[in-house]
């Protein structure tokens, strides 16, 4: 799915963020965002995501163009298209990892086959993030990160042609965050794209490009 951002600028009040932001992201390709806290990565990827609008400027996803949208219909655009994984994904507490993994499925009724489908990926993903043998515990039973990977499989289960992940590996030892590495590697050969802000030279250096917010713009890391 192609990411478009067009001359894209965030300002809170009077105070600019970033402007200028020209971004180009063809179909399965994995691209870093990276630079200095507080730079505006999050408020980046959630502009991507439909979560906040730029003050200026367009983006579009799988050339649908954000612009003019209600906060409904982004929404409903990022259900069906975008997996966001957050820093701290809010999990219910009580359910067990799997349920919680399962609640996009809930917003949408599911045909038999599509729910099976979304059940194979669910197996599949907690495989290859090394979760899957935690299915059944309570989420509030888990380690921050392995709570983390439950998050970032939530994110895939809706099988969404875009993924905006938001430091997705902050609380993950370097093991883990190869599985997270292999995880993106194989949606990306299936033609999923991936923005990811992050401060892991460990992710970044095995994107296809990376990028780097600095003195409120967007510009390539060679
Ligand atoms: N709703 C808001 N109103 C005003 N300022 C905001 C708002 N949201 C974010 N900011 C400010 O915008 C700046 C960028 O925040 P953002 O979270 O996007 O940075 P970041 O690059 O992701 O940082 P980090 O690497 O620490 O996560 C910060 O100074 C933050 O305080």
């Amino acid at each position: 799915m192609r990411l478009v951002l067009e001359n894209v600028k965030k300002e809170y009040k009077d105070t600019l963020l970033f402007q200028n932001i020209q971004l180009r992201v063809p179909s399965g390709e994995m691209v870093a965002l990276q630079g200095r806290s507080g730079v505006g990565k999050s408020t980046l990827l959630n502009l991507v995501a439909g979560l906040e609008k730029p003050t200026s400027g367009e983006i579009q996803v799988n050339g649908i163009s954000l612009s003019g949208k209600s906060m409904n219909e982004l929404s409903s655009i990022r259900g069906k298209e975008i997996g966001y994984i957050a820093q701290n994904s809010p999990m219910i507490p009580k359910l067990t990892a799997l349920e919680n993994a399962k609640v996009p499925l809930w917003l949408v009724k599911q045909k038999s086959d599509e729910e099976a489908a979304a059940m194979q990926r669910l197996f599949h993903f907690g495989d290859l993030l090394g979760v899957a043998h935690l299915f059944e515990k309570r989420i509030e039973k888990l380690s921050g990160g392995e709570a983390q990977r439950i998050g970032i499989l939530r994110a895939l289960v809706r099988n969404p042609g875009l993924i905006v992940a938001d430091e997705p590996t902050s609380a993950l030892d370097d093991e883990s965050v190869e599985q997270v590495i292999a995880c993106f590697h194989h949606i990306r050969s299936q033609g999923v794209t991936i923005i990811v802000a992050t401060h892991s030279a460990q992710i970044a250096t095995r994107c296809d490009k990376r990028y780097r917010i600095t003195q409120s713009e967007l510009v390539s890391v060679p």
